[in-house]
């Protein structure tokens, strides 16, 4: 495959490698604006900036190429983008987390809240830390987690918070972010009440699980239309 990779930092990195390892051709690479053609390209993978990854996802519909990206922070505009893509019968996916653990994880947090659905002495809260140039907070994953929890009735929203839960309205889910060394992501769920502590958690030891499954996404998108999730990759929802 001709892959565009758009966005050349500690993402775009980390997939180049396992992808020239695997015998695919990266036919751009780009970490500026200055122009370029999509001409023989496959699929384009998007891990840029929050404000940059809106003009890519567009371009790409606009001009045909299947698009996957996993920039983070740019959701407020995910349904304009959604709209565009069924309006030029666009490809898509976007996740939070490209991992196949985190994937798991969303899962298992949506029926670990439907089970605690009936118990309201249970409060949640969740922790995420990443490395210290991570622009955005809380990060998408907490996020997606967040909405998994929502779903399940208990919570109406997410609160990005500083310390513990004891302040926070009955029905917000409390968000703690933190920024610390070079860690590549940690996701920690945990219900507690008097009783007892439950926690749901995931560690990325590398940026590996992320790119791979990036890429794997990026394959399985192509000669497809329309707009898929990385549960549809991996065909576990
Ligand atoms: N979904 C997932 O699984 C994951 C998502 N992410 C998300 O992916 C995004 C990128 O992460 P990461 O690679 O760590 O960040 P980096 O900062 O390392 O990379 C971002 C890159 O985008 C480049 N850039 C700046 N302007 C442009 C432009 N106009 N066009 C194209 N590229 C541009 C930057 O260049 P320069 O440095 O010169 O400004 C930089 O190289 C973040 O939003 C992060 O949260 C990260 C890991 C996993
Ligand atoms: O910026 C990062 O590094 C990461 N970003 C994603 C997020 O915001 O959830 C995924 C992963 O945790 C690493």
């Amino acid at each position: 495959m001709k892959i565009a990779l758009l966005g050349y930092g500690k993402m775009g990195q980390a997939i180049e490698k396992i992808a020239l390892a695997q015998g695919h051709e990266i036919v751009i690479k780009k970490d500026d604006v200055a122009p370029f053609s999509f001409e023989g390209v496959d699929v384009a993978i998007d891990f840029s900036l929050p404000h940059i990854a809106v003009s890519h996802i567009t371009r790409c519909f606009n001009e045909g190429i299947p698009i996957v990206s996993g920039t983070t922070g740019w959701l407020d505009q995910y349904e304009t983008m959604t709209t565009l893509c069924k309006e030029k019968n666009g490809s898509f996916i976007y996740a939070s987390n490209f991992s196949i653990g985190v994937n798991i994880f969303f899962e298992i947090n949506k029926k670990l809240a439907e089970y605690m659905a009936p118990h309201p002495s249970y409060k949640v809260s969740m922790e995420e830390i990443h490395h210290t140039q991570k622009l955005d907070a809380p990060s998408g994953t907490a996020i997606t987690l967040a909405e998994g929890i929502i779903a399940a009735g208990t919570y109406t929203n997410w609160k990005e918070t500083e310390s513990d839960s004891n302040t926070m309205e009955a029905h917000t889910i409390p968000i703690v972010s933190k920024r610390e060394g070079m860690v590549p992501g940690t996701h920690i769920i945990t219900y507690k009440n008097e009783i007892d502590t439950l926690q749901l958690s995931h560690e990325a030891h590398s940026r590996v699980g992320f790119a791979q499954g990036a890429l794997v996404a990026a394959l399985w998108l192509v000669g497809k239309k329309g707009i898929f999730s990385m549960a549809d990759v991996l065909n576990i929802s």
